[in-house]
């Protein structure tokens, strides 16, 4: 099968390739620099670990496999240390590389690592998720949870390659698949709307790695991310509009304990920032309408219960609010995304009244 490569430009280019059978790129990537090569993976996913470590060891590299907690339990500082030791004990120098394997919790804490070992090392991220290659492992964001909040620790740093190998999804739990999903319908309503299109067409087809458009919805949501981050890595502006849904979704996995699925709580999100532009004037009611529709079609949750002033004191800590101002990005329209700044109180609790079960 071909390969496609999506180019990430700004000031530390690289290219995400996705298809099958990838991991010949893997060498390249990691480049002639690197002794050794630090394999941060999933403990959950021996089996595509090994192929990694294996074609790192046929180029050469001395390997040291690392596995980490599977999906958010990863994200902690404990973690984050354990795999500092671990680079010390093994030698790892500033010309070494760490290449992180599995969902974007594995490849979230992997970046972070390598921005932090000895002020930063190259990373080249193999994700093994929907999210991971739709999302998580593009753009260069990385870090780690902390009691307080979500991604509340880390660095911008770009990775130096992503291999997005497509069988890997073949053997994603299907609530899992589902929460990737959520993420590109984001890119559908930020910026994409043939996503919308695709996913209306054969909901069915779209919650399955097997569906007749994986690959098209897959290289879509990589290349409306990259063409975001190329132009703004560091969110001075424009990349704040990836965030779509993200001010509650996080306050919705910090209140569960980080036990609720990224994509699930996004989904929510996306139908209250949905609801705060209606309530604000600013986006139809139909288009509210199709997000509820298109999300649940796939079986992703539209709707959640739990106190509101617990999670609007957490969106307090958005990395998007400034100062005490919160800010929103909400829609004008399909692919017209805007920003909401300091809503008042009466409104953020409408929105979630129309949210709330
Ligand atoms: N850095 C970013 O820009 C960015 C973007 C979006 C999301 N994220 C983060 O990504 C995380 C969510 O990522 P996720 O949805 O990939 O979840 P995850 O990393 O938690 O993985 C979900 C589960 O799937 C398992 N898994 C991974 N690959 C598998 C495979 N091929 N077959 C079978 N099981 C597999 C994992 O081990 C884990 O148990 C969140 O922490 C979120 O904050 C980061
Ligand atoms: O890449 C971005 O920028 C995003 O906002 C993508 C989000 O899907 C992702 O969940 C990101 O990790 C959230 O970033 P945060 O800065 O709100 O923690
Ligand atoms: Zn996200």
């Amino acid at each position: 099968m071909t390969q496609a490569r999506v180019h990430v430009g700004g000031a530390d280019p690289y290219d995400v390739v996705i298809g099958t059978g990838v991991l010949g790129e893997l060498p390249a990537m990691v480049g002639d620099r690197a002794r050794a090569v630090a394999v941060v993976h999933a403990e959950g996913l021996p089996e595509i670990a090994r192929p990694v470590c294996g074609a790192l060891e046929q180029a050469g590299y001395t390997v040291h496999a690392l596995p980490v907690p599977d999906g958010e339990a990863a994200k902690e500082v404990g973690v984050l240390a354990g795999l500092w030791s671990s680079f010390a004990r093994s030698g790892m120098t500033r010309s070494d590389v760490v290449v992180g394997v599995g969902g974007g919790a594995t490849t979230d804490l992997a970046g972070f690592a390598a921005a932090s070992w000895l002020r930063g090392v190259r990373a080249v991220l193999v994700p093994t998720t929907l999210l991971g290659m739709v999302d998580a492992a593009v753009g260069g964001k990385t870090g780690i949870n902390v009691p307080e909040g979500k991604n509340l620790v880390g660095a911008f740093h770009p990775p130096a390659g992503v291999l997005c190998d497509l069988t890997t999804l073949m053997t994603m739990p299907r609530e899992d698949y589902i929460s990737g999903l959520a993420e590109i319908i984001k890119a559908g309503f930020i910026a994409d709307p043939r996503i919308l299109d695709l996913v209306e067409d054969d909901p069915k087809g779209a919650a399955s790695p097997h569906g007749p458009h994986t690959r098209e919805l897959v290289e879509r949501a990589v290349r409306v991310k990259a063409g975001v981050v190329s132009a703004d890595l560091r969110e001075g502006g424009l990349r704040e509009i990836l965030n779509y849904g993200h001010t509650l979704a996080h306050a919705i996995e910090k209140a569960e304990d980080y036990r609720f699925r990224h994509g699930h709580a996004v989904a929510i999100g996306m139908v209250y920032a949905a609801e705060l532009s209606r309530l604000a004037g600013r986006l139809p009611a139909e288009v509210v309408r199709r997000h509820r529709d298109l999300l649940t079609s796939v079986g992703l949750p539209v709707s959640y219960a739990a106190d509101w002033p617990g999670l609007r004191a957490t969106m307090t800590i958005d990395k998007k609010s400034r100062g005490t101002t919160l800010r929103f990005v909400v829609l004008d329209g399909i692919a017209e995304p805007g920003r909401l700044e300091g809503p008042d109180e009466e409104l953020l609790a409408a929105a979630y009244r129309e949210v709330g079960r």
